[in-house]
């Protein structure tokens, strides 16, 4: 394989995500339902209309909910449809009913958002389409999956949100697993953050169980904490681990037990701990990711609770003292405006201190202390609290455009012979081809094994676990989170399948409106076809370069597709950043510097060599490709006549080590022939891959003397 990654020199624009989920609560949804008990969640409400929580203009403060045994959190119910996203019905004005779905997801609907064509009656039990056909979005990616098997159900029982199990490792979610068959007996998990068995089931608390904003300054005191620890046994001094404290009220000026939640995502905010970059209103809320975008549900501001707020601070406050309060508050925090309430236009900052309201001012029940103080973070923390990673659409398999995708590979003949496993021997994999298809006759199979056999990795999707996390001067790199063998599949790299002409297409666009960033996701996939992972990808994305990697890409035919594994060249322990060799192929010069700090750095992700000469690299086309493989062979060829065996078996190696060494381009440009086929199996070799991958005889030296 010559370029993994390809022509960095720019990238895509911007595709359009789905926006079919929705499950949020918004700061008055907090107020109007504080006094309800989290078990109303699973009950239909029925003629709930959004006027109605503005109906009362004065409402009082009301007590906080007990909390239930076990801590178990009030996570209060939305008012927002789940299928238009507006807390009034579009389709049918008349009809902003709103019911509540008794299935697991505990979603609201309008009834004709729902489908249905009137209310259902008070006893009627009414249960979404997804509940029914047990199927949700993940609350991050937005993709369907069966629950239980691709996405799974957040364990706090009144919480109906699913996720993707890769997803959540973007989020700083512990996991832990429980084995499937004693997954619904047993709520205690057997290990936390290690490989689970093949049949375990994922446990976790999501993201919308915590403030966002205070877990991540959680997480940064945790870092700090940690790097001095290290710094002290550095320098000598053993001292017993500190266990870091966690900032509860550090931005809150109270300890908040309520959070709003995201229209888009499973973020969540304490109300005080909102940064200025998302958006509410009184029925819901925008995280900081998602408040450029998406749009917040209708609100009829005259008669909002926000508009109510917002006169009565005019009344009640003496703006001198809001001027002079905030205008402290400000030089403290580096002179980062304060939020009053609408967060649009923050340049009429000292029209808007006037309606802020002060400390001590309690005002319809909203903590005026929580949003005079705390609407903002310091300019300081934001860098820091908004350092995760970047956000792209999650898939887990290949994404191709149905009227233009890579033409099928023909078989590469027969079936392997294998009787139990698929292992080292079977043909399949020699000729880097995964078994498919049963042992069922009937079937289209080229494998006698049958599902269970250990050729399928790929189509099964065994992925080793792994998390984003900062690598220092590559911006995120991939953590494994388990310790790898040797030639293991650690990920296959996704993202969308595009032709040679979108991909220079899209490489000109985002070097014209990002001239800029350094960060670049296409990678070649098969002659003419590439994969492009910006915004629809998985955590592959993530892999940094490395001049002494530890991964290789190998290409792998799948059911007739090219796909691309990421494998283990060595043994990798748990913690250890992934990489691999990009061997960019680019003709710009010194643009891609390499940090990868290994011992024989190349200075560059670029590939070395090539047929430019004078070390100025070229794009190779197919007919270069093609000559390098011919090349190859011969001196493979060459190789084995030399070197490789005793003068009495040489003939005999060179005939068999290298099949079709008469027909060479027929073999090249075919990939192996069922003739071929016993050769293949018998010297544990394929040719045809020295022309994507460059392998060569003289480094497989070891295995071949074992024959
Ligand atoms: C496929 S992305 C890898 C993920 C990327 N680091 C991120 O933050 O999203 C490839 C980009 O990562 C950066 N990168 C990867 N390996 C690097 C290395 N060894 N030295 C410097 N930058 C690297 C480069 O900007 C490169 O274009």
């Amino acid at each position: 394989m010559t370029s993994p990654l390809l022509d960095p020199e720019a990238e895509i624009t911007a595709l359009g995500e789905s926006n079919d989920e929705v499950n949020n609560i918004g700061p008055s949804e907090r107020k109007n339902n504080e006094n309800s008990s989290g078990l109303e969640a699973t009950e239909r409400r029925s003629g709930r209309k959004r006027k109605t929580n503005n109906a009362d203009p004065d409402p009082k403060p009301k007590k906080q909910p007990k909390k239930e045994k076990g801590g178990e959190e009030d996570l209060n119910m939305t008012w927002i449809c789940a299928e238009c996203r507006e807390a009034e019905c579009l389709m049918r004005p008349e009809a902003d009913e709103l019911l509540v779905c008794e299935g697991s997801c505990v979603r609201v609907f309008h009834y004709p958002c729902a489908g249905l064509l009137k209310m259902p009656a008070k006893d009627e039990t009414y249960v979404c389409r997804d509940c029914t056909e047990k199927r949700h979005a993940c609350s991050i990616c937005k993709e369907y999956g069966v629950d239980d098997d691709d996405v799974y159900k957040c364990s706090k029982p009144k919480c109906g949100l699913f996720f993707h199990e890769s997803c959540l490792s973007m989020h700083n979610v512990d996991v832990s697993y429980i084995p499937v068959a004693s997954a619904f007996a047993s709520a205690s998990p057997i290990s936390t953050l290690e490989a689970p068995s093949d049949r375990s089931k994922p446990i976790f608390t999501c993201p919308a169980h915590n403030c966002w904003t205070c877990t991540q300054l959680e997480l940064k005191k945790e870092e700090e904490d940690e790097a001095k620890e290290a710094a002290l046994q550095k320098g000598g001094k053993t001292k017993g681990k500190k266990k870091s404290k966690a900032l509860p009220g550090f931005f809150c000026s109270k300890k908040e037990s309520t959070l709003v939640r995201c229209l888009e995502c499973p973020i969540s905010y304490h109300i005080s701990c909102i940064p200025l970059s998302a958006k509410f209103h009184e029925l819901a809320t925008l995280c900081h990711e998602h408040s450029a975008h998406a749009k917040l549900p209708e609100l009829d501001l005259e008669n909002s609770f926000q508009q109510q707020v917002e006169s009565k601070a005019d009344k009640y406050l003496a703006q001198s003292n809001a001027i002079t309060a905030s205008r402290k508050l400000r030089s403290k925090n580096n002179n980062n405006p304060c939020f009053p309430f609408s967060g649009e236009d923050l340049s009429k900052d000292e029209e808007k201190i006037s309606h802020i309201l002060t400390p001590e001012t309690d005002i319809s029940g909203v903590d005026a202390a929580c949003l005079f103080s705390t609407f903002c973070l310091p300019c300081t923390m934001r860098d820091e609290v908004h350092s995760k990673p970047p956000q792209y659409k999650h898939v887990q398999s290949l994404q191709y455009d149905p009227r233009n995708k890579p033409p099928r590979i023909a078989d590469s003949g027969g079936q392997c012979d294998c009787s139990d496993s698929c292992g080292e021997r079977c043909y399949n994999r020699l000729v880097f081809t995964e078994c498919f298809g049963d042992s069922n006759k009937n079937s289209k199979s080229n494998c006698p094994v049958g599902a269970n056999c250990g050729n399928r990795s790929i189509s099964q999707r065994k992925f080793v676990k792994c998390k984003p996390q900062r690598e220092q001067g590559k911006g995120w790199g991939l953590v494994t989170l388990e310790k790898i063998r040797q030639g293991q599949l650690v990920i296959e790299y996704v993202g969308e399948v595009i032709s040679k002409t979108m991909k220079e297409k899209r490489l000109q666009e985002w070097a014209m409106e990002h001239p800029n960033d350094p960060n670049f996701y296409i990678m070649a996939l098969s002659p003419g076809w590439f994969i492009d992972a910006r915004e629809t990808a998985n955590l592959s994305r993530f892999i940094n370069h490395s001049c002494d990697p530890n991964c290789i890409i190998h290409p792998i035919n799948v059911g007739g597709q090219m796909r691309n594994a990421i494998v283990a060249l060595r043994e990798i322990a748990r913690g250890e950043f992934l990489s691999y060799d990009y061997h960019f192929d680019t003709q710009q010069g010194d643009r891609f510097v390499c940090r990868c700090g290994a011992k024989h750095c190349r200075g560059t992700m670029k590939q070395t060599g090539g047929k430019g000469g004078n070390g100025k690299e070229v794009l190779k086309s197919a007919s270069d490709i093609w000559e390098d493989a011919k090349i190859q062979f011969e001196k493979d060829k060459k190789f084995l006549e030399d070197f490789a065996f005793e003068e009495e078996t040489r003939r005999f190696a060179v005939r068999e080590v290298v099949p079709g060494s008469e027909g060479k381009d027929e073999l090249i440009a075919n990939g192996p022939q069922p003739r071929n086929r016993n050769s293949v199996i018998r010297n544990g070799i394929f040719l045809w891959r020295n022309a994507v991958q460059g392998s060569r005889f003289d480094q497989r030296i070891a295995r071949l003397s074992l024959k």
